[in-house]
């Protein structure tokens, strides 16, 4: 267990760190981001009694790290797995490390092999890559088998392989009861690794939350493939979404508010403002920060009275309620009245849908009568999430 408490560091003028109060439970692995400079190497090295607090203290299972009986059983860490002397072999540094703590050889030679360097042993670090030296790193924070470690951008320089490795040796040490706290700029690998994340920036705690539940608080929608976006597009916001269609760029895709799609007269108003008599079930997503909240249906319905002004004054025959409420909505579809130029080829758009489950957009696209040809919901992810949060 680790124990922060209002924990201050200043260099000079230099505000490092600044009233961070939070704990790293047992049986967790627990993720530590911010970005540059905000302050969580000087966090870590103030745990690890490397730095002294200008003010308040953190506690490794109770004590201060410099009053902890047994400290290479009790914690171990990696800082930065640069700083070792290239003229020793690894197996040369780490028994030198054991000797110091009082462990034995056959340690030295287990955890070789658990970090996957037991073939490299005799090697000069010198020649090592920068994925080695970040074994060897975690070989030695591991050498006396702490109940708790803490971890400097472990993954930096490890190949996929590696990574994955890792991610699986911390998982299985916090489920073995340990204290695990660890910092990356991997994003993705964080989301897949930690269990919990806290969160600083320019030295402040900002979120100290179960990763579940920070990207849960983000989740952003359903993105729908359509060859009809434009009248679906209508449809979902007369349900009381609200809808983005995407453009695909060079870097990947994202919503293009400004779409035709979205502000072009739509050419089948008049179907559209007949389904306002014909209710859609939705199931609305929650809300939170990193969701819009729904419209009510009354608001849309508002809305695109403005946005279609002829359908409204001159409805056609769709345009009566009460034959809508008769109409087949596969026989209506846009699938039949505007067949697809090749039959069986994906083609339209895709739109992001926001303020219904999948769910509901699927009943949606059913009851106007538009093909889905792919129907995901989208997560936020957590790199999203954290250059939200840290704006
Ligand atoms: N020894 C030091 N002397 C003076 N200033 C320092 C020292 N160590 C850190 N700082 C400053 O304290 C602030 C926090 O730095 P720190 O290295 O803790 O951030 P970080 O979150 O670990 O950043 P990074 O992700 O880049 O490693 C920065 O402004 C940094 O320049």
């Amino acid at each position: 267990m680790i124990e922060v408490r209002e924990l201050t560091k200043r260099y000079g003028s230099t505000l490092a760190v600044s009233g961070l109060t939070f704990d790293v439970r047992p049986g967790q692995v627990t993720g530590f981001l911010g970005h540059n400079g905000a302050g969580k190497s000087t966090t870590m090295r103030m745990i690890l009694g490397l730095h002294a607090p200008t003010s308040g203290q953190a506690l490794i299972n109770g004590v201060r790290k410099r009053d902890l009986r047994d400290p290479m059983h009790e914690v171990g860490a990696m800082l930065d797995a640069a700083e070792v002397q290239g003229g020793r072999s690894a197996f040369a540094h780490l028994q030198a490390l054991a000797y110091a703590g009082g462990i034995g050889r056959r340690r030295v030679v287990q955890v070789l092999e658990e970090v996957g360097l037991a073939g490299a042993a005799r090697k000069r670090i010198a020649g090592f890559s920068q994925g080695m030296r970040q074994r060897l790193g975690i070989a030695a924070a591991l050498l006396g088998d702490p109940g708790v470690l803490i971890l400097d951008e472990p993954a930096n320089g490890l190949d996929p392989d590696g990574i994955r490795w890792l991610r699986n040796l911390l998982r299985s040490l916090a489920s073995e009861g340990r204290t695990v706290l660890l910092s990356s700029h991997l994003m993705t690998e964080m989301s897949l690794t930690a269990d919990r994340l806290i969160i600083i920036g320019r030295g402040r705690l900002i979120e100290d939350v179960p990763t579940t539940d920070l990207l849960a608080r983000f989740q952003s929608g359903v993105l729908v493939r359509s060859p009809h976006t434009a009248r679906l597009s209508a449809a979902l916001q007369l349900a009381g979404a609200t809808v983005h269609p995407i453009q695909h760029t060079e870097t990947g895709t994202e919503p293009f508010p400004d779409h035709p799609a979205n502000t072009e007269p739509n050419p089948v108003s008049a179907e559209l403002t007949a389904m306002r008599g014909h209710r859609v079930p939705t199931h609305p997503t929650p809300t939170g920060p990193g969701t819009r909240p729904s419209r009510s249906v009354s608001a849309v319905q508002n809305e695109d009275t403005a946005r279609y002004p002829n359908a409204v004054q001159n409805p056609g025959p769709a345009g009566n309620a009460g034959a809508v409420e008769n109409a087949d909505p596969v026989r209506d579809a846009g699938a039949v009245q505007n067949p697809s130029p090749v039959r069986g080829t994906s083609v339209g758009g895709e739109l992001l849908v926001t303020g219904l489950t999948a769910a509901a957009v699927g009943d949606v696209a059913l009851a106007s009568g538009c093909a889905v040809h792919e129907l995901v919901p989208r997560r936020t992810s957590l790199e999203e999430a954290f250059m939200e949060i840290t704006q």
